[in-house]
């Protein structure tokens, strides 16, 4: 079955976790054949209508990752934040380019405040680093725990190919014409791609912060691995009739009318949203979606979210595809509303903030 919802299992958090759907995507590593077609015309829709109505969903990758490949990367990057202070900051933001490497607990800020959380970033190498340039510098691997950067190449290996897997099934879903998803292609063939191990102590009773403030990602899609902690990421569903069932659940007094819904961890599959790159190319039609970290638990959580993003140069705007979608529910004449813009340019502005004391988040 292409798209599943999950059994039931008992209380609320259950209803919370598969609010969001869950789509595998087999289909698209099978053979072409009738069969197969239609599944992946199935999942294609899925994900179209997962993008519109919540700009999240489940992908369950079992057919290209074992879980304990994922499971083993967690383990990875919990001994790395389990060393002294002092190694960790060997690998500083501040060695390099101010974005790849480590930044300490409460180092990032989103909206303001200050995370609670500490990570390791890499970014897709370049081919002549300057790390006085933003962006432009050298990853900066750990060499403990001594599997570490092999371990998170494979899996960067695995989630560039997902990305195109992803990226095709959606063109797919926007009724893309061959070409037109040959050019969408030409765009992501060479993911300006970030790697992320994040680790979150449990936030102090009397904390008025998030783990992880309240943001939009910006690129193209994310592919989201994190242990088996529940109740700490959540995601905010605009509106207040959202398909789901949400009863019980607050409605946020914000400038949106919404609810922040949990997306727990599901064996075998990932987390994935959509950035807002995917909100220009769609013209709106899918919204990259808010999200936060809340963990109150008392262990200490890692997550590793994979950052699928289009090529440093290429000109993202609206895609006559999405134009087409949006005309054909509309009686008036749709143009294009969100300007072009060179994904690079866009990024740099984003983390060329973090040269000063802005966090990733901040905008
Ligand atoms: O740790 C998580 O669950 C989410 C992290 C996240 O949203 C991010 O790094 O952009
Ligand atoms: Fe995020």
């Amino acid at each position: 079955m292409v798209v599943d919802s999950a059994s039931p299992t008992n209380g609320l958090s259950h209803e919370k976790t598969h609010s969001l759907p869950i789509i595998n995507i087999e289909p698209y590593l099978l053979q072409s054949s009738p069969e197969v077609n239609a599944r992946r015309k199935s999942a294609s829709s899925a994900i179209h209508t997962a993008c519109r109505d919540f700009g999240f969903f489940y992908l369950d990758i079992s057919a290209i990752a074992d879980p304990r490949e994922a499971e083993e990367l967690t383990d990875l990057a919990r001994e790395f934040f389990g060393l002294p202070q002092e190694d960790k900051d060997k690998l500083a933001l501040s060695n390099q380019d101010h974005a790849r490497g480590y930044a300490r607990l409460k180092q990032n800020v989103t909206n303001g405040k200050a995370d609670n959380h500490e990570g390791l970033d890499m970014y897709k190498p370049v081919a002549e680093p300057d790390k006085t340039k933003p962006l432009w510098g050298e990853n900066q691997w750990p060499a403990v725990p001594r599997q570490f950067r092999e371990k998170y190449e494979s899996w960067v290996e695995k989630m560039k190919m997902l990305g195109l897997i992803v990226m095709k099934a959606m063109a797919y879903g926007l009724g893309m014409t061959a070409e037109e998803w040959q050019e969408l292609q030409s765009q992501v063939d060479d993911s300006f791609w970030v790697m992320r191990a994040i680790g979150y102590p449990p936030l102090p009773n009397d904390h008025d912060g998030f783990s992880c403030g309240a943001h939009k990602d910006y690129g193209c899609l994310t592919f989201l691995h994190a242990d088996p902690t529940r109740d700490a990421l959540q995601v905010f569903l605009r509106g207040s009739n959202s398909k789901p069932d949400l009863s019980g659940l607050p409605i946020e007094q914000g400038d949106e009318e919404g609810v922040w819904i949990t997306a727990d961890p599901i064996l075998g599959c990932v987390v994935c949203n959509i950035g807002e790159m995917w909100e220009v190319w769609s013209n709106g039609l899918y919204k990259s979606t808010l999200h936060r970290v809340v963990h109150r638990g008392n262990n200490y959580r890692v997550s590793i979210p994979f950052f699928f993003e289009p090529n440093f140069d290429a000109a993202i705007g609206p895609l006559d595809a999405a134009l087409r979608l949006q005309q054909a529910e509309s009686a008036e004449e749709k143009t294009k509303e969100y300007n072009p813009v060179v994904y690079g340019d866009f990024l740099m502005a984003k983390v060329g903030n973090n040269f000063s004391t802005k966090g990733k988040y901040d905008s």
